[in-house]
């Protein structure tokens, strides 16, 4: 089973653009919970320009399934995952000013920080995963820094698949399937749709989590939140 960890980063944009309470984030993570969400993914970014720091202690209050936090594991980052401690945190090498998450981690250059990091969070009880692009050499270097899951890192796969998903999907294969074999369990993200994740999903038996924000919440304008959720899970079945 794959489980769709919903992103809400898009709804704490809205909520900032007038600068009140609308639409409510806790509210909305509760609902993306009751429409069949398996778990709620949040990336706190430095300038809050989304997701506010406050807004995770809010959250750790309510979510039920599981609490996945992103983000780049700068001092401020680790105290907050120390103190929330959710179910899942995910490092992500994205610079203070990138518009979104761009590249994974390199494994090999970054082991030592990485080992360390993993090993302090791992202290707390919380399952680590990092972010990595589809590479072997890097999945290889995951191994190493001790973590307990990758996600890979999607967004060469969603632009490639509208051209062809065939060559779109092989260095996903390859890097889940070297995952596998050296005992990682495997997430994916970021520009995931309803249109590529269904051939996603088939083609990596082994994906455990996708976390969906950015077009989910798009189609959400359209179809609703509730039927917008339900759709993306039927494209997990
Ligand atoms: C790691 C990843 O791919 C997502 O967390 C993505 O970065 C969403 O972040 P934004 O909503 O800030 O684009
Ligand atoms: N980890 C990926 C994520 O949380 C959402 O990415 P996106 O769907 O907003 O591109």
């Amino acid at each position: 089973m794959t489980k769709l960890s919903v992103n809400i980063n898009k709804i704490a944009t809205l909520r900032n653009a007038r600068g009140g309470d609308r639409p409510n984030v806790v509210q909305a993570a509760k609902d993306c919970e009751r429409f069949g969400a398996q778990g709620i993914t949040v990336h706190p970014r430095p300038d809050e320009r989304h997701i506010r720091y406050r807004d995770v202690y809010d959250l750790k209050e309510v979510v039920t399934t599981e609490f996945n936090i992103e983000g780049n594991p700068t001092p401020d980052f680790l105290k907050l995952v120390k103190e929330v401690k959710p179910d899942q945190v995910t490092l992500v090498p994205d610079a203070p000013d990138a518009i979104t998450s761009n590249a994974g981690w390199d494994t090999i250059r970054h082991k030592d920080f990485l080992t360390q990091t993993i090993l302090e969070l791992k202290e707390y009880g919380m399952r680590v995963s990092i972010f990595v692009n589809p590479d072997v050499g890097m999945v290889e270097g995951a191994a190493l820094v001790g973590t307990d899951r990758i996600e890979l890192y999607t967004e060469a796969y969603a632009t490639g698949y509208r051209n062809s998903p065939e060559q779109a999907i092989a260095p996903y294969a390859n890097a889940a399937q070297r995952a596998q074999q050296l005992g990682l369990g495997i997430n994916a993200g970021h520009d995931l749709d309803l249109d590529n994740l269904k051939y996603l999903k088939n083609n990596l038996p082994e994906l455990a989590e996708v976390s969906i924000g950015h077009a989910l919440i798009c189609d959400a304008l359209y179809y609703g939140l509730e039927n917008t959720i339900q759709l993306y899970l039927r494209q997990l079945k």
